[in-house]
């Protein structure tokens, strides 16, 4: 027996509309796409009735925060809400507790992904031992365990030679190092970014050189080793200046973008109690806004990533100076950028799921990411027309941080499948 997902809307290539299709499963593949209406007599039949099926989303910088901080996710509820979001693939990042440097902490996280987990987990691995920026992990033994690339994501690495040699031996391995760019040195303390709210609370602001001045480093490290360099959640205007020089270059620079520097500047932030505004790199001006908008429209930046980082309610409750960075981002992604820029004209669908499906996985030679015969049944069903409030006490995260709390918004998943399971609906 199969699965028939009958009147579907999907994206045609190069044409701004969706076309109804009927797709048929088995054996966890994309059997057939057709437009015909098909004979479903002894299949499972799921009436799709007109949502957008898309490839399933994938999300290369998430925090799902097992094994150690279980009290703000785990890979249980972390996975439950990325399916609820449409995401199928998610890579984690390595700073939990402890940090994921050695290869039993990779296998315990493939283990539970596999028992706990109900979509596809790629871990990776750290840079430096206990991301102190000290001494390398072993990068052979961890590729070898399973990690998708080599980072020390939740703090820049300080040295550049360790920077450096860290790329050498990821370039003679074939693996890309993933970078969280910044410089200790301009930081020391801020909570929200240079700009207009820091002058106007007389906080101290975390400047965009602090991000920039890694990338252009790291720019010139990778042309120096040929390693795929990638960088992560880029903020600020200069960053994406150099990213933008670099790829000019022809060096193997790639890098990110989150909803949330698409679509807030540190101008919205209400006030200094409020820590669902906080998260590093902070929200940066309206001019970096734009900055990364343009970014990601002439291709400078790859990817959209939601740097999905859940705290505990009591942590963000210590307002803006005192709480840790970072917000919850796997259930309202879509739905944001769909509405906030599809919806509103600027970007087409297929732009949009590109850089959500299709971009991430060539990026990182990943096998999903396309909706066509043959592949893997990853997909996600989309309410494009019902518009619905964001509302935190639904997430199916264990955290609510967010700043988005009641926009209304377009694009709700109502269905996730991975290898032909469905593993989350409505
Ligand atoms: N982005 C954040 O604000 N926080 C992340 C760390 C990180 O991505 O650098 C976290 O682990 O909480
Ligand atoms: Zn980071
Ligand atoms: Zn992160």
């Amino acid at each position: 027996m199969g699965t028939w997902i009958i009147n579907g809307r999907v994206p045609v290539r190069g044409q701004n509309e969706l076309a109804t299709r009927h797709l048929f499963i088995e054996d966890g593949k994309i059997a057939a796409i057709g437009s015909d209406v098909p004979d479903t007599n002894g299949h499972e039949v799921i009436d799709a009735k007109g949502k957008l099926v898309s490839a399933g989303f994938i999300d290369m910088h998430v925090h799902l925060r097992e094994p150690g901080f279980e009290y703000k996710e785990t890979i249980a509820t972390g996975t439950r809400s990325a399916a609820r979001g449409g995401y199928t693939t998610i890579a984690c990042m390595p700073n939990t507790r402890p940090v994921i440097d050695k290869v039993e902490t990779v296998k315990y996280v493939l283990d539970k992904a596999e028992k706990e987990g109900i979509v596809r987990v790629l871990p990776y691995g750290c840079i430096s031992k206990n991301q102190l920026g000290r001494e390398l992990t072993d990068f052979a033994a961890l590729k070898e365990a399973g990690v998708v690339g080599f980072t020390d994501d939740g703090v820049g690495v300080q040295s550049a030679q360790m920077m450096k040699d860290a790329m050498a031996l990821a370039a003679s391995m074939n693996m890309p190092v993933i970078a969280h760019c910044e410089d200790n040195t301009l930081v020391e303390g801020g909570a929200v970014s240079e700009g207009e709210f820091a002058r106007k609370h007389g906080l101290k602001g975390i400047p965009n050189e602090s991000e920039a001045i890694h990338v252009g480093r790291d720019i010139l490290l990778a042309e120096a080793t040929g390693v795929h360099y990638h960088v992560c959640h880029v903020s600020a205007e200069q960053s994406v200046r150099l990213i933008r020089h670099g790829k000019q270059f022809g060096i193997k620079v790639t890098s990110e973008v989150c909803p949330h520097h698409l679509l807030l500047s540190d101008e919205d932030i209400p006030g200094v109690d409020d820590a669902n505004w906080k998260m590093n790199p902070p929200l940066r001006t309206p001019k970096d806004v734009e900055a990364v908008i343009a970014g990601l429209e002439d291709g400078t930046i790859d990817i959209i990533v939601t740097d999905h980082a859940p705290h505990s309610e009591e942590e963000k409750a210590r307002g803006l100076q005192m709480a840790p960075f970072g917000i919850v981002g796997f259930e309202t992604a879509f739905p944001l950028l769909y509405t906030k820029f599809v919806r509103t004209g600027r970007w087409t669908l297929e732009f949009l799921l590109d850089r959500m499906t299709s971009k991430p996985a060539e990026l990182f030679g990943l096998p999903w990411g396309v909706l066509e015969v043959g592949r893997e049944a990853d997909l996600t069903l989309i309410d494009l027309d019902a518009e619905k409030a964001v509302e935190p006490s639904e997430f199916l995260s264990k955290g609510r941080n967010t700043p988005f709390t009641g926009w209304k918004l377009y694009g709700w998943p109502s269905l996730t499948m991975v290898g032909g399971k469905t593993v989350w609906s409505e």
